[in-house]
């Protein structure tokens, strides 16, 4: 899903990427590649738990030209460790407000993992008050520095960040419906992986749809559409979708207190 999200980002400029950031921390020149599209994908959230194992999946990524990465503070850090790794991409950490919009200018893809996550017996909306306003000034930095970039918001409560960030665009005149998302993807991956296990197929061959939003009863895994079929009978479809909409805080739990989902989130 990411690498097809990734696939149809048209490029704006073959200018864009020429230009070196003068006050980055860090900036590694990769390995170029006549044929492949130049394209720049900015985490905003670098430093934390989700946003380094997605900074060294988006380094591996050969669709990604440039990698910039930015948090309030440990860019420099990752950036730094990222960089080494042999792929086309060239990362650069930035780190502080007064350096966003140099990672975001020219930006392609933002992709948002900054915010707190839960500790055990919080349910995401108890992130609202302090996630809230994370999201709303760095989606006013996005419509200032690089509107017209596809958007993914893992930061939660998804539920309301999402709608957070389109009355930010909308006031700023910048909000397209097709270049924001809400990235609820795991939910899929845990009801691939929980109906594999049930069902007895390899995950590999699982597809199981999901509708709805990303959090406890709005995630709704269609396990009547899952393929292969398996006639699971309906106690096993009811505990498969209790424990799909109880995942991440399956994973809360079980880190007690030391966060929430980060690798299968990446
Ligand atoms: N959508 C999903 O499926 C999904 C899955 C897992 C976690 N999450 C959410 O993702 C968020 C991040 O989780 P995590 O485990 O990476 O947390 P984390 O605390 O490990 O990392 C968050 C990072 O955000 C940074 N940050 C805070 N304020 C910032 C700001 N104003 N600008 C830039 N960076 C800022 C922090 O410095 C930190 O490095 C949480 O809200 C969590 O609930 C969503
Ligand atoms: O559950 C959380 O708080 C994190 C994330 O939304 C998840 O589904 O793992």
């Amino acid at each position: 899903m990411r690498t097809a999200m990734l696939r149809s980002v048209v490029k704006r400029s073959s200018t864009l990427f020429d230009a070196q950031p003068s006050s980055s921390y860090v900036v590694r020149r990769g390995f170029s590649s006549e044929s492949a599209p130049e394209r720049k994908v900015a985490i905003l959230g670098a430093a934390g738990g989700i946003g380094q194992p997605l900074a060294l999946l988006m380094k591996l990524n050969p669709l990604v030209s440039k990698l910039a990465l930015y948090d309030i503070a440990g860019t420099p850090g990752v950036a730094a460790d990222v960089s080494h790794i042999n792929t086309r991409s060239e990362v650069s950490g930035y780190a502080g407000e007064e350096q966003i919009g140099q990672a975001l200018e020219g930006a392609d893809i933002v992709i948002i993992p900054a915010g707190v996550p839960r500790k055990p017996g919080m349910t995401r909306d108890d992130l609202f008050n302090i996630n809230a306003g994370i999201v709303k000034s760095l989606c006013t930095a996005i419509s200032k520095y690089c509107p017209h970039a596809l958007v993914n918001m893992i930061s939660n409560p998804v539920n309301s960040t999402v709608p957070i960030a389109s009355e930010v665009f909308k006031k700023a005149g910048t909000y397209d419906e097709k270049k924001l998302f809400g990235v609820t993807t795991l939910d899929v991956v845990r009801a691939k992986t929980f109906y594999a296990g049930k069902a007895k197929v390899n995950v590999a061959d699982v597809n199981v749809p999901v509708v709805g939003g990303h959090a406890g009863i709005t995630i709704l895994p269609l396990f009547s559409q899952a393929t292969p079929k398996a006639n699971l009978p309906d106690d096993e479809i009811k505990a498969l979708t209790k424990r799909t909409q109880d995942g991440g805080t399956e994973v809360v739990e079980a880190k007690a207190g030391k966060g929430s989902a980060t690798l299968s989130m990446a």
